[in-house]
């Protein structure tokens, strides 16, 4: 019965009743009142401890992460530290369910007070003859119609101020501004190989709190201020279709140089151009088309070698990556695995060496056809059949692309078109390897210390030719 009625009935019964029992109807909302901030703040300490823990298992439970753990940690007080963060969380949580359940019982006390109420109200008014006893009952039956719905809607209140605690987190991630945005028009880029340009490019990370939020971190203020420049006014050019070589000392910058050209970042100033277009003016989807990147760490999912390579072309066929794998010389190790493609690798899956995972990444850049390829060499040093094998995908993976190498290994110096060397995030020398010994300046002091074997000093070891690079007929897409 709707609540009109249900009080235009109640009125005609007893006035008197029905004034005394909207007179109580205040004491509905007094429960959720008083619950509703007290919730709202178990909540948001129960959503922090969560994220603090899920941080916390993300980061121990991941292979790297558990192998330092093991290595390093002392396990008492790793286990110390997940008791704690759990410990609270199951505080937080009984608290939360017995408020809630405190709330639960309050209204139900506050409805039985007023039908208790219009009884002894009723009773007396009965006993001096006002109205009879019958009235009496029926409306406290009445009065149940009135107060269930105002006891559902104060429930409704207290789930929606803590909905909205949960809210709160959302809106603040969906505030977050992306670092890096699409541009309304984006420019089409020519065909053919294309040369990548930088202009006086200065960069430096943004700070802690443009890609971070403070609720989520330990830390309850992030950092507002910039880091200091990684890049200084750096600027070169990479030829279409050639290989350049970018070396330098270790935090020089090299890594993040190359995280520019796919956009991963904006520059401060200056910049970076793919075939004359400013990466800017690119759309995400040509940059992903267009640069390809091997990285040091080649990741790979917990998923098979199938889904970790079509990543890269979600249409190719088992022949396309049967090829693609042939040219990256890891064919061999994929028919050697138990269900071959179907095989699930990854942190979980079956593992490989760094040297057959950075194989298989390059498998993966061969299936994109990028026309751009930056690939950060791997430090760690492979046996010399490894060695050979990765040397051999990386030449068929650069052929007739423009590529930049972050290079680790003499072959690929001695190979490269060009050199450039990048010191403190300056570019202080660029040339060809021979060139640049004969100029006896930075990159000579580095060839001495980390290219360099002991019978290559003298100038006694033979310098192997540079692959020969021809336009790649698998770059032109359809
Ligand atoms: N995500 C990041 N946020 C803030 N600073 C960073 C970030 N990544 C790198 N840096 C800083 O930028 C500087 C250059 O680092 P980068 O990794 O580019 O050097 P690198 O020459 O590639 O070094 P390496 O040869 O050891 O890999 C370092 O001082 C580093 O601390």
């Amino acid at each position: 019965m709707p609540v009109a009625v249900t009080l235009t009935v109640m009125f005609r019964l007893s006035w008197q009743i029905t004034a005394a029992a909207l007179l109580l109807l205040p004491l509905f909302l007094l429960p959720a009142r008083v619950m509703g901030g007290r919730l709202t703040a178990l909540m948001r300490q129960t959503a922090a401890c969560h994220s603090s823990l899920t941080a916390l298992m993300t980061e121990r439970f991941s292979a790297p992460g558990a192998g330092l753990v093991k290595l390093f940690a002392d396990p008492e007080a790793e286990s110390t530290g997940f008791t704690a963060r759990a410990t609270r969380i199951k505080e937080l949580e009984v608290r939360s369910t017995v408020s809630q359940f405190l709330f639960v019982i309050a209204l139900a006390l506050v409805s039985a007070l007023a039908v208790a109420l219009v009884y002894g109200l009723g009773g007396y008014l009965a006993v001096t003859g006002t109205i009879r006893a019958g009235t009496v009952v029926t409306l406290a039956l009445l009065l149940r119609e009135l107060y269930d719905p105002l006891t559902r809607l104060a429930g409704t209140r207290l789930d929606l101020i803590t909905a909205l605690v949960g809210f709160e987190r959302i809106l603040e991630v969906l505030d977050l501004p992306p670092l890096v945005t699409e541009p309304a028009h984006p420019k089409q880029l020519p065909a053919g190989p294309l040369p990548v340009e930088f202009d006086e490019v200065t960069f430096a990370y943004p700070a802690p709190d443009q890609v971070s939020l403070a609720s989520l971190e330990d830390a309850a203020t992030l950092d507002t201020r910039g880091g200091e420049d990684v890049l200084r006014k750096v600027s070169f050019r990479i030829e279409p279709g050639t290989l350049t070589a970018l070396v330098g000392p270790s935090g020089a910058g090299k890594s993040t140089l190359a995280t520019l050209i796919p956009r991963l970042y904006d520059t401060d100033h200056g910049s970076v151009r793919i075939g004359g277009a400013d990466v800017r003016d690119l759309s995400f989807a040509t940059l992903r088309r267009t640069v390809g990147m091997v990285t040091q760490d080649s990741h790979l999912f917990h998923d098979t070698v199938r889904a970790n390579l079509t990543l890269a072309d979600p249409e190719a066929t088992d022949e396309d990556l049967w090829h693609a794998l042939r040219r990256a010389r890891v064919d061999g190790l994929v028919r050697s695995l138990p269900e071959g493609l179907d095989t699930v690798v990854g942190e979980r899956g079956h593992r490989l060496s760094g040297g057959e995972r950075q194989r298989l990444t390059i498998a993966r850049v061969l299936l994109a056809r990028p026309r751009v390829v930056i690939l950060d060499e791997a430090t760690a040093h492979l046996d010399a059949h490894a060695e050979a094998a990765v040397q051999e995908a990386l030449t068929e993976a650069l052929q007739g692309r423009t590529a930049l190498v972050i290079a680790h290994r003499l072959a690929t110096v001695r190979a490269a078109d060009r050199i450039l060397v990048l010191e403190a995030g300056e570019l202080v020398e660029s040339g060809t390897h021979d060139a640049l010994l004969a100029a006896d300046g930075a990159y000579a002091r580095l060839y001495r210390t980390q290219f360099a074997e002991p019978a290559d000093i003298g100038g006694a070891v033979s310098v192997p030719a540079p692959p020969h690079r021809t336009p790649d007929a698998a770059l032109t897409r359809p």
